[in-house]
């Protein structure tokens, strides 16, 4: 019954590994966590775009061909987020990310004016500020070798913390903040090992499971971490009233004081009674969560990738030399604007190393995907990472080259075939502060040091973990350049 019940038989067309009587596939993800990525890696090589994987009750679809990921992204219908964002869950709660239907939709009305243009210009003053700190930090090891990707988690956690929660991080709070990253480290790690030990995926064996203990645990350093961001917004808005958000200079220099904090826009909603304190707690949960982690992912791998591309760095320094001459005047917006090279880095980076490599979907009505009909109710995995890598979709596609992001050979690309941010109405909404954040960091790290290759990209393995990073160090060298 459980191998040729009428869902079986239809996902069983599609085609997948060998099944193993009873079990179907579950055994064939049963790894260390450290190998789940080149697993992965190795299906999409030998299937052709879409593969299934099936051990009852647990039906899933793999897909990387830009049509079939055009149907699942684009449309309302299958914007629920899997299965397996509910082992998120407990930490991540309601958040924009793993919420549904009306909740979200409400949501995403009250978030999306905190990423509004004139905001976003406010928030680049922060950044600009912080990049400049991160050059400072660099000049400590100026010469030697660094291990870049601690360096930039601390520089995106800041960022974030100071733009869209309006807390500085002090001292005391840094320590804080150390504590918080290790334990999303441990979390992410956490997360994977469930992933792969199927049994664990039914709720009340994972309960009783000492891995559900490890994971309260992290989630706890994790979730005082942000009920303290929000305590201290919280108190300074009592002291001082809301902010104004929108008084610039005469230079269209925003003035640092008038920061509109998205927290500050969820504090005034739980006022109006539009969401509640456990409600803001999600959000700011989610919020520091993406907003650091995946920026912090694309960095690290744009400085891997800058490294190992010295005609491209200095394309890219050239650039910064038209657009600043000798000066050493911090970047304004419109000088992000015209970083039109250092953008198609940035671009091809991200699909090189897209920071979240997978997203997942729970298909709630029966869809044709490849010319294959899938039952309702399955669980559908979109390996951004993989689509990205198509040889078909992209000439030499594991070889760094930026000007393939140029509109002339941007031509007759399906629009699908690039996917970081995710596309359709569930799309990434911290898109252009995500754009901003890489560029103010690496616009100010390429203007003074020059970087050479330490870790070589062969050299780096994958975690499988929610956000792509490198199991192994990513280091890179950082020499002074003469300005
Ligand atoms: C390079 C950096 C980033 C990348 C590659 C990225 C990528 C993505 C992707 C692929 C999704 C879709 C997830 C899914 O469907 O399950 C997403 C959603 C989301 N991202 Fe980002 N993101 C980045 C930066 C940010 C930043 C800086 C923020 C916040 C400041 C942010 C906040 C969010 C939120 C809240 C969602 C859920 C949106 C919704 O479902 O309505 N992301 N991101």
């Amino acid at each position: 019954y459980i191998n040729y019940h009428e869902d079986a038989r239809v996902i069983m067309k599609v085609p997948g590994l060998k099944d193993r009587f009873l079990i179907g596939n579950a055994l064939d993800i049963f790894v260390h966590p450290d190998k789940l990525f080149d697993l992965r890696t190795s299906f999409a090589k030998q299937f052709k775009g879409i593969y299934r994987f099936y051990s009852y009750p647990f039906k899933t679809i793999n897909i990387y061909n830009p049509e079939d990921v055009e149907i699942i992204l684009s449309s309302m219908k299958f914007s629920e987020k899997s299965y397996l964002y509910l082992f998120m869950k407990p930490w991540l709660a309601d958040g924009l990310l793993l919420s549904s239907g009306a909740k979200w939709q409400k949501r995403r009305k009250i978030l999306t004016p905190a990423f509004h243009f004139d905001i976003l210009r406010q928030f680049h003053v922060i950044m600009e500020e912080n990049s400049k700190r991160l050059t400072e930090t660099l000049e400590q090891s100026a010469g030697d070798t660094v291990n870049i990707t601690p360096v930039i988690t601390e520089y995106t956690l800041n960022t974030i913390c100071e733009t869209a929660m309006g807390t500085k991080l002090s001292d005391e709070t840094s320590a804080a903040g150390k504590s918080y990253k290790n334990a999303l480290l441990t979390l992410g790690a956490l997360l994977a090992e469930r992933f792969i030990k199927v049994y664990l995926f039914l709720e009340f064996i994972f309960n009783l499971s000492s891995l559900k203990q490890k994971q309260q645990k992290y989630i706890d350093i994790i979730q005082k971490f942000t009920a303290d961001v929000i305590k201290n917004r919280k108190a300074y808005l009592e002291q001082n009233g809301l902010i104004n958000s929108t008084e610039s200079n005469d230079d269209g220099v925003y003035k640092k004081k008038k920061k509109a904090a998205f927290l500050d826009l969820l504090l005034a909603a739980e006022n109006e009674g539009k969401i509640d304190r456990s409600g803001i707690q999600e959000e700011v949960d989610t919020f520091m969560f993406e907003g650091h982690d995946t920026t912090a992912s694309g960095i690290s791998f744009l400085f891997l990738m800058l490294a190992n591309h010295p005609n491209e760095q200095e394309k890219v320094y050239q650039e910064m030399k038209s657009i600043f001459g000798d000066s050493t005047r911090t970047a304004t917006t419109d000088d992000l604007a015209q970083m039109k090279y250092l953008e198609l880095c940035i671009k091809e980076t991200l699909r090189l190393y897209p920071p979240v490599h997978f997203v997942a979907r729970v298909l709630n009505e029966k869809v044709t995907l490849s010319n294959y009909t899938i039952p309702a109710g399955t669980e559908c995995l979109i390996h951004i990472f993989d689509l990205h890598r198509r040889e078909d979709l992209y000439k030499n596609a594991l070889a760094f080259e930026p000007e393939r992001f140029l509109p002339e050979n941007s031509v007759g690309r399906h629009p699908y075939a690039y996917v970081p941010f995710s596309a359709g109405p569930r799309n990434c909404i911290g898109k252009k502060f995500a754009m901003m954040e890489m560029k103010s960091a690496m616009s100010a790290v390429i203007r003074r040091y020059r970087l050479e290759a330490i870790t070589k990209p062969e050299d780096v393995r994958f975690a499988g973990d929610l956000i792509l990073r490198s199991i192994n160090p990513i280091y890179v060298k950082t020499v002074k350049r003469n300005i």
